[in-house]
């Protein structure tokens, strides 16, 4: 048997739509694999009434089914699913993980996020490796057709889930198909901006290159009071604020110790537009992480 703890992620950063990506401390979701003729899966924890348990709509099974290797699979969640905090992904960083160790499959960490991509392939309708990257390899990270680029960082972070539900799938239907130059030279500045301050530990720069462009920028009409709700978290202190992955959670960098104000800030906001929400007060983080 084994365990692993593969986190929450988020997604795009605002100018990274389907590259970027980086690791929360919390939430988690838990999976323990046991070999098994066939597969078969178990859900609990948070949401667990909207996940499918058949092998074959349950990003866990899909990689499974990919690694061809069965096994009973419980799957203990702690990140809501549709919140835009990569719960799908979660369960598939953590399966393909686990199944890895389990069977002794011998894969590299970046040939596992290609092998979870799949199982986020079956929900969202495309193998966008944006959330399984950092939910396996932890910190930010940068994926493209070729590569998985791994950056080590530690900022403070909010990610404030409402109580709304939006669908990847339906959300990536949103995105506008094609850009005029004038957006693509802001979104490279933008991007580059946020990657120096990844590597240089800053808040300012990761929160001056997170502004919402034209793709991200596309769903925030999906999440009620989104303007009121970035508004008073930049008062209240945050550096930059962006939907995080397809929504509806609010992602907010903030400087050091500077989460509380605006986590609270950010559940005022919701509350004024009577939309119930939670704020997980965290920070940059690793990624899955195996339990003897
Ligand atoms: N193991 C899983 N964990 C969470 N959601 C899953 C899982 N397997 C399948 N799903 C389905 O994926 C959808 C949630 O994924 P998605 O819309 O990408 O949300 P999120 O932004 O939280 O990842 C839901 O329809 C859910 O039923
Ligand atoms: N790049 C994807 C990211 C989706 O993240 P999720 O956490 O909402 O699943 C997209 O923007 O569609």
């Amino acid at each position: 048997m084994v365990t692993v703890r593969a986190p929450a992620t988020s997604a795009n950063l605002g100018s990274g739509f389907d590259v970027f990506g980086l690791a929360l401390e919390r939430p988690a979701d838990v999976v323990r694999v046991e070999r098994a003729d066939e597969t078969t899966i178990e859900v609990t924890g948070v949401g667990r009434q909207y996940i499918p348990e058949n092998p074959a709509k349950n990003t866990a099974g899909v990689v499974a089914e990919e690694l061809d290797a069965p096994a009973h699979i419980e799957i203990d969640k702690g990140v809501r699913p549709s919140s835009g905090l990569g719960s799908s992904a979660a369960s598939a960083a953590a399966a393909a993980v686990a199944l890895n160790e389990l069977y002794d499959c011998g894969l590299t960490p970046t040939e596992l996020v290609r092998v979870a991509a799949e199982g986020e392939a079956a929900v969202s309708g495309e193998a966008h490796a944006d959330n399984v990257a950092p939910a396996i390899l932890g910190g930010f990270t940068i994926v493209t057709d070729e590569d998985v680029t791994q950056v080590d960082a530690s900022i403070p972070i909010v990610a404030c889930l409402p109580e709304i539900v939006v669908s990847t799938r339906d959300a990536r239907q949103v995105v506008p198909q094609s850009v005029g130059i004038g957006e693509l030279v802001g979104t490279v500045g933008d991007a580059a901006t946020l990657t120096a301050g990844m590597f240089r530990d800053d808040p300012e720069l990761v929160g001056k290159g997170l502004r919402n462009n034209s793709l991200t920028g596309a769903r925030e009409p999906l999440i009620k009071g989104f303007d009121a709700v970035r508004e008073s978290a930049l008062s209240a202190g945050a550096t930059g604020v962006a939907v995080s992955g397809a929504g509806p959670s609010v992602l907010a960098v903030c400087r050091e110790g500077g989460q509380g104000s605006v986590a609270s800030a950010m559940l005022d906001a919701f509350f004024d537009v009577d939309v119930e929400a939670r704020a997980y007060q965290t920070s940059i983080g690793d990624g899955a992480t195996i339990f003897r």
